[in-house]
Protein backbone atom coordinates (compact mmCIF):
# COMPACT_ATOMS: atom_id res chain seq x y z
CA UNK A 1 0.00 0.00 0.00
CA UNK A 2 1.34 3.35 -1.34
CA UNK A 3 1.82 6.27 1.84
CA UNK A 4 0.44 9.64 0.25
CA UNK A 5 3.25 12.00 0.55
CA UNK A 6 2.28 15.75 0.71
CA UNK A 7 5.21 18.37 0.52
CA UNK A 8 5.69 21.77 0.75
CA UNK A 9 7.87 23.60 -1.66
CA UNK A 10 8.69 26.82 0.23
CA UNK A 11 10.62 27.96 -2.95
CA UNK A 12 12.83 31.00 -1.80
CA UNK A 13 10.92 31.93 1.00
CA UNK A 14 11.47 32.44 4.55
CA UNK A 15 14.76 33.25 6.48
CA UNK A 16 15.58 31.30 9.30
CA UNK A 17 13.68 32.82 11.88
CA UNK A 18 10.52 32.56 9.51
CA UNK A 19 11.61 29.14 9.23
CA UNK A 20 11.51 28.31 13.19
CA UNK A 21 7.99 30.20 13.59
CA UNK A 22 6.68 28.00 11.25
CA UNK A 23 8.08 25.09 12.15
CA UNK A 24 6.72 26.12 15.76
CA UNK A 25 3.47 26.51 14.58
CA UNK A 26 2.83 23.89 12.54
CA UNK A 27 3.99 21.40 15.08
CA UNK A 28 1.15 22.59 17.46
CA UNK A 29 -1.25 21.84 14.88
CA UNK A 30 0.10 18.69 13.25
CA UNK A 31 -1.00 15.47 14.57
CA UNK A 32 0.44 11.96 12.90
CA UNK A 33 -1.45 10.24 10.64
CA UNK A 34 -0.70 7.46 7.30
CA UNK A 35 -0.22 10.22 5.28
CA UNK A 36 3.84 11.74 5.10
CA UNK A 37 4.56 15.28 5.31
CA UNK A 38 7.38 16.61 4.17
CA UNK A 39 8.53 20.60 3.78
CA UNK A 40 11.38 21.21 0.83
CA UNK A 41 13.03 24.05 2.17
CA UNK A 42 16.02 26.97 0.91
CA UNK A 43 19.32 25.19 1.84
CA UNK A 44 19.84 27.50 4.69
CA UNK A 45 16.88 26.25 6.48
CA UNK A 46 17.04 22.51 6.12
CA UNK A 47 19.02 21.95 9.47
CA UNK A 48 16.48 24.39 11.16
CA UNK A 49 14.19 22.65 9.94
CA UNK A 50 15.69 19.25 10.82
CA UNK A 51 16.69 20.51 14.47
CA UNK A 52 12.75 21.84 15.31
CA UNK A 53 10.88 18.62 13.39
CA UNK A 54 13.24 16.23 15.65
CA UNK A 55 10.71 13.78 17.67
CA UNK A 56 8.10 14.32 15.21
CA UNK A 57 7.89 11.97 11.59
CA UNK A 58 7.60 15.41 9.96
CA UNK A 59 10.55 15.26 7.11
CA UNK A 60 12.87 17.54 5.31
CA UNK A 61 13.62 17.95 1.92
CA UNK A 62 15.84 20.23 0.00
CA UNK A 63 15.09 21.80 -3.64
CA UNK A 64 17.31 21.01 -5.83
CA UNK A 65 21.45 19.60 -5.35
CA UNK A 66 24.24 18.84 -8.03
CA UNK A 67 25.10 15.58 -9.50
CA UNK A 68 28.61 15.49 -8.19
CA UNK A 69 30.09 13.86 -5.84
CA UNK A 70 32.46 17.24 -5.40
CA UNK A 71 34.43 19.71 -7.35
CA UNK A 72 34.97 22.95 -8.74
CA UNK A 73 31.23 24.34 -8.75
CA UNK A 74 31.13 27.45 -6.92
CA UNK A 75 27.50 27.48 -5.48
CA UNK A 76 26.52 24.19 -5.47
CA UNK A 77 25.23 21.79 -2.94
CA UNK A 78 26.16 17.99 -3.12
CA UNK A 79 23.98 14.98 -2.35
CA UNK A 80 26.59 13.97 0.80
CA UNK A 81 26.46 17.14 2.03
CA UNK A 82 22.19 17.54 2.23
CA UNK A 83 22.74 13.53 3.69
CA UNK A 84 24.85 14.78 6.20
CA UNK A 85 22.48 17.22 7.64
CA UNK A 86 19.89 14.60 7.52
CA UNK A 87 17.41 15.88 4.49
CA UNK A 88 15.27 13.04 3.26
CA UNK A 89 14.24 13.81 -0.03
CA UNK A 90 15.51 16.04 -2.67
CA UNK A 91 13.26 17.95 -5.56
CA UNK A 92 14.71 17.33 -8.71
CA UNK A 93 13.56 18.70 -12.42
CA UNK A 94 11.45 21.28 -10.87
CA UNK A 95 9.77 23.18 -13.81
CA UNK A 96 11.58 26.40 -12.64
CA UNK A 97 14.84 24.86 -12.41
CA UNK A 98 14.34 23.81 -16.22
CA UNK A 99 12.95 27.18 -17.23
CA UNK A 100 15.42 29.37 -15.44
CA UNK A 101 18.59 26.78 -14.39
CA UNK A 102 19.10 25.23 -17.63
CA UNK A 103 18.13 22.09 -16.02
CA UNK A 104 17.06 19.10 -18.98
CA UNK A 105 16.28 15.85 -18.86
CA UNK A 106 20.48 14.49 -18.60
CA UNK A 107 21.11 16.83 -15.57
CA UNK A 108 17.79 15.50 -13.73
CA UNK A 109 18.96 11.42 -14.55
CA UNK A 110 22.98 12.52 -13.02
CA UNK A 111 20.97 13.78 -10.20
CA UNK A 112 18.46 10.99 -9.91
CA UNK A 113 21.77 8.54 -10.06
CA UNK A 114 23.36 10.77 -7.15
CA UNK A 115 20.49 11.02 -4.77
CA UNK A 116 19.46 7.28 -5.19
CA UNK A 117 23.49 6.47 -4.00
CA UNK A 118 23.16 8.79 -1.84
CA UNK A 119 20.16 7.80 0.25
CA UNK A 120 18.06 10.95 -0.50
CA UNK A 121 14.29 10.32 -1.84
CA UNK A 122 13.82 12.10 -5.40
CA UNK A 123 10.93 13.64 -6.13
CA UNK A 124 10.98 14.17 -9.74
CA UNK A 125 9.04 16.50 -11.32
CA UNK A 126 7.51 16.66 -15.01
CA UNK A 127 4.93 18.53 -16.59
CA UNK A 128 3.97 20.04 -19.82
CA UNK A 129 3.55 23.91 -20.34
CA UNK A 130 0.56 25.03 -21.61
CA UNK A 131 2.04 25.56 -25.31
CA UNK A 132 2.18 21.78 -25.12
CA UNK A 133 -0.73 21.04 -23.74
CA UNK A 134 -2.51 23.31 -26.34
CA UNK A 135 -1.12 21.23 -29.11
CA UNK A 136 -1.80 18.49 -27.82
CA UNK A 137 1.67 17.06 -26.89
CA UNK A 138 1.19 16.80 -22.91
CA UNK A 139 1.44 12.77 -22.81
CA UNK A 140 4.25 13.06 -25.57
CA UNK A 141 6.45 15.58 -23.26
CA UNK A 142 5.79 13.85 -19.86
CA UNK A 143 6.69 10.50 -21.31
CA UNK A 144 9.63 11.66 -23.15
CA UNK A 145 10.90 13.40 -19.60
CA UNK A 146 10.27 10.16 -17.71
CA UNK A 147 11.91 7.69 -19.60
CA UNK A 148 15.40 10.07 -20.08
CA UNK A 149 15.20 11.21 -16.72
CA UNK A 150 15.04 7.51 -15.77
CA UNK A 151 17.87 6.41 -17.92
CA UNK A 152 19.34 3.16 -16.18
CA UNK A 153 17.41 3.90 -13.13
CA UNK A 154 16.84 0.29 -11.56
CA UNK A 155 13.41 -1.54 -10.69
CA UNK A 156 15.13 -1.42 -7.11
CA UNK A 157 15.55 2.04 -6.91
CA UNK A 158 12.43 3.45 -8.98
CA UNK A 159 10.53 1.74 -6.06
CA UNK A 160 11.21 4.47 -3.52
CA UNK A 161 10.89 7.12 -6.17
CA UNK A 162 8.41 9.91 -6.29
CA UNK A 163 7.34 11.37 -9.02
CA UNK A 164 5.65 14.83 -9.15
CA UNK A 165 3.48 15.78 -12.15
CA UNK A 166 3.48 19.87 -12.55
CA UNK A 167 1.72 20.74 -15.55
CA UNK A 168 3.35 24.48 -15.92
CA UNK A 169 0.70 26.34 -16.59
CA UNK A 170 -0.69 25.25 -13.10
CA UNK A 171 2.05 26.53 -11.44
CA UNK A 172 1.20 29.79 -9.28
CA UNK A 173 -0.86 31.01 -11.52
CA UNK A 174 -4.65 29.83 -9.58
CA UNK A 175 -5.30 27.79 -12.29
CA UNK A 176 -5.53 24.23 -11.36
CA UNK A 177 -5.59 21.20 -13.51
CA UNK A 178 -9.16 19.54 -12.87
CA UNK A 179 -8.96 16.65 -10.60
CA UNK A 180 -9.82 14.77 -13.87
CA UNK A 181 -6.93 16.35 -15.27
CA UNK A 182 -4.46 15.37 -12.96
CA UNK A 183 -5.48 12.02 -12.48
CA UNK A 184 -5.48 11.12 -15.98
CA UNK A 185 -1.97 12.31 -16.12
CA UNK A 186 -0.87 10.64 -13.06
CA UNK A 187 -2.51 7.11 -14.50
CA UNK A 188 -0.37 7.74 -17.59
CA UNK A 189 2.46 8.19 -15.63
CA UNK A 190 2.02 4.68 -13.82
CA UNK A 191 1.47 3.02 -17.28
CA UNK A 192 4.96 4.32 -18.07
CA UNK A 193 6.48 2.94 -15.04
CA UNK A 194 4.89 -0.42 -15.63
CA UNK A 195 6.35 0.06 -19.05
CA UNK A 196 9.64 0.78 -18.26
CA UNK A 197 9.98 -1.34 -14.97
CA UNK A 198 6.89 -3.76 -13.78
CA UNK A 199 3.36 -3.48 -12.21
CA UNK A 200 4.89 -4.08 -8.68
CA UNK A 201 7.05 -0.95 -9.39
CA UNK A 202 4.35 0.75 -10.82
CA UNK A 203 1.78 -0.18 -7.75
CA UNK A 204 4.68 1.37 -5.38
CA UNK A 205 5.89 4.32 -6.45
CA UNK A 206 4.38 8.10 -5.34
CA UNK A 207 2.97 9.99 -7.67
CA UNK A 208 2.33 13.30 -6.81
CA UNK A 209 0.27 16.13 -8.20
CA UNK A 210 1.27 20.13 -8.14
CA UNK A 211 -0.35 23.62 -9.03
CA UNK A 212 -2.00 25.52 -7.11
CA UNK A 213 -3.26 23.10 -4.45
CA UNK A 214 -4.76 25.31 -1.50
CA UNK A 215 -7.01 23.82 1.21
CA UNK A 216 -9.77 24.38 -0.81
CA UNK A 217 -9.01 22.23 -3.45
CA UNK A 218 -7.19 19.06 -1.61
CA UNK A 219 -9.59 16.69 -1.23
CA UNK A 220 -11.02 16.72 -4.63
CA UNK A 221 -7.27 16.26 -6.09
CA UNK A 222 -5.79 13.99 -3.34
CA UNK A 223 -9.30 11.99 -3.50
CA UNK A 224 -8.42 10.66 -7.00
CA UNK A 225 -7.61 7.03 -7.40
CA UNK A 226 -4.11 7.82 -9.06
CA UNK A 227 -3.20 10.71 -6.92
CA UNK A 228 -0.70 10.30 -3.70
CA UNK A 229 -0.19 13.49 -2.33
CA UNK A 230 0.75 17.09 -3.44
CA UNK A 231 3.62 19.08 -3.83
CA UNK A 232 2.40 22.12 -2.18
CA UNK A 233 4.03 25.88 -3.17
CA UNK A 234 2.06 28.80 -1.96
CA UNK A 235 -0.02 27.20 0.04
CA UNK A 236 2.61 25.63 2.40
CA UNK A 237 4.21 28.78 3.55
CA UNK A 238 1.55 29.47 5.93
CA UNK A 239 1.00 26.46 8.72
CA UNK A 240 -2.75 27.51 9.09
CA UNK A 241 -3.13 26.40 5.27
CA UNK A 242 -0.82 24.00 4.87
CA UNK A 243 -1.96 21.77 7.33
CA UNK A 244 -5.75 22.13 6.05
CA UNK A 245 -4.15 20.41 3.21
CA UNK A 246 -2.61 17.77 5.25
CA UNK A 247 -5.95 16.78 6.76
CA UNK A 248 -7.64 17.22 3.61
O1 LIG B 1 6.43 22.80 -6.30
C1 LIG B 1 5.33 23.34 -6.23
C2 LIG B 1 4.69 23.82 -7.41
O2 LIG B 1 5.55 24.56 -8.21
C3 LIG B 1 3.35 24.43 -7.20
O3 LIG B 1 3.42 25.75 -6.76
P1 LIG B 1 2.04 26.48 -6.35
O4 LIG B 1 1.34 25.58 -5.39
O5 LIG B 1 2.45 27.78 -5.74
O6 LIG B 1 1.26 26.63 -7.63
Amino acid sequence: MRKPLIAGNWKMFKTTAEAKDFAESFKKLYVSSDIQVAVCAPFTQLKTLKEAFQGTDIKVGAQNMHFAEEGAYTGEISAAMLKEIGVDYCIIGHSERRQFFAETNDTVNKKLHKAFSTGIVPIMCVGESLEERDAEAAFEVVKSQMAAGLKDITAEQAQSLVIAYEPVWAIGTGRTASPEQANEMCGFIRDIIEELYDDDVADKIVIQYGGSVKSSNAADIMNMEEIDGALVGGASLVPEEFIQIVNF
